[in-house]
């Protein structure tokens, strides 16, 4: 398959400037891209996608003891969240939460299943934020940010892992469609992600995730796509989200996404699972225009009104989502 066509597979292994130009260009036109070559094995990713598995296939009574908290950790069971506001029905889909680790351990009550894997969950939640250490230091140097007040690291040192934040590993399970289910039913509804960037790890073949094109405005398909090697994760979905959006005023674009079950996956009566890490910054970074020529130089990169901080975006978004009181 050309992938190209659709979204750019971009390595990561040996990053130079021109990496970080494809990361740029895919990042200010669809916002969504793949990367390969980053540290994680199909051995990791396998297991990862089998603790998720054996949590989910539990049943209700067991997983609820977990539900989800309005700190966002925890277990959110089928139609309880609302990602459409439009929608009056839940997604049909559940997940889990896992919030920021401390020294290795969760911050959470954890379920049997994932506390004999604690230190595992906290290396791999630890993995996906250093991955998007090393793609926000490559937009920083895209972008031109001045040397003098953070170059590369005006991102990623606002993403210091010692300090609180929103960020969250998330598993997420979307039963097979069933005799007598709507086909066409919308999985996840849409939305864009809250935090700076989201990392989705796909399981070849489960397909389901779509992106509202900003330049066409037409629902484009994700492939979920194969390993180059046995030993390799398959290439890893990036995507801009809304954080990364206001601080380049809207230069990189936090686009509309949804999952919505291809036919095939329909017809094959299989169950879908996927992994995401939202990535955020630490809760009271400014969501400011950054110091990049590029940004400074567009009409409308002035602060408008409000300058909000990441927790306080966070904590609106997930208001809306999940019906709590604010
Ligand atoms: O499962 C997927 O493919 C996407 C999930 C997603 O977009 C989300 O949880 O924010
Ligand atoms: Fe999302």
């Amino acid at each position: 398959m050309d992938t190209d066509t659709v979204l750019p597979v971009i390595d990561i292994s040996n990053p130079t400037a021109e990496t970080g130009q494809k990361l740029y260009e895919a990042a200010s036109t669809l916002g969504f891209v793949f990367i390969e070559g980053s540290e994680f094995t199909s051995d990791e990713i396998n297991d990862m996608f089998a603790l998720s598995k054996e949590f989910f296939s539990q049943p209700f009574d067991e997983k609820q003891k977990y539900a989800i908290s309005e700190a966002n950790r925890g277990y959110s069971c089928l139609n309880r969240e609302v990602l459409d506001a439009t929608e009056k029905r839940g997604d049909p889909k559940e997940a889990f939460n896992f919030g920021q680790f401390k020294d290795d351990k969760a911050i959470q009550p954890l379920p049997p299943t994932f506390s004999r894997f604690e230190q595992d969950l906290a290396e791999f939640s630890k993995k996906c934020h250093a991955t998007c250490h090393k793609l926000l230091d490559l937009l920083a140097v895209a972008l031109k940010i001045d040397p003098a007040q953070g170059g590369a690291e005006w991102f990623s040192s606002r993403h210091d892992l010692k300090q609180v934040s929103g960020s969250i590993l998330r598993f997420l399970y979307y039963p097979a469609v069933r005799n007598g289910d709507n086909e066409n039913e919308i999985r996840a509804g849409a939305h864009t992600d809250y935090g700076s960037m989201t990392l989705l790890f796909q399981r070849a073949g489960e397909e389901g995730l779509e992106v509202l094109s900003p330049i066409t405005n037409e629902w484009i398909a994700i492939p979920a796509l194969q390993a180059k090697d046995s030993k390799s994760c398959p290439p890893i979905v990036v995507n801009i989200a809304d954080q990364l959006s206001f601080w380049s005023a809207n230069v990189l674009k936090s686009a509309v996404h949804r999952v919505k079950f291809p036919l095939h996956q329909v017809r094959s009566g299989l169950d879908r699972y996927s992994m995401a890490y939202f990535c955020h910054p630490a809760d009271d970074t400014l969501l400011e225009p950054v110091p990049s020529p590029i940004i400074q130089s567009l009409e409308g990169a002035k602060n408008g009104d409000e300058v909000l901080t990441a927790g306080e975006h966070l904590t609106r978004r997930l208001a809306a989502a999940y019906s709590w009181k604010q």
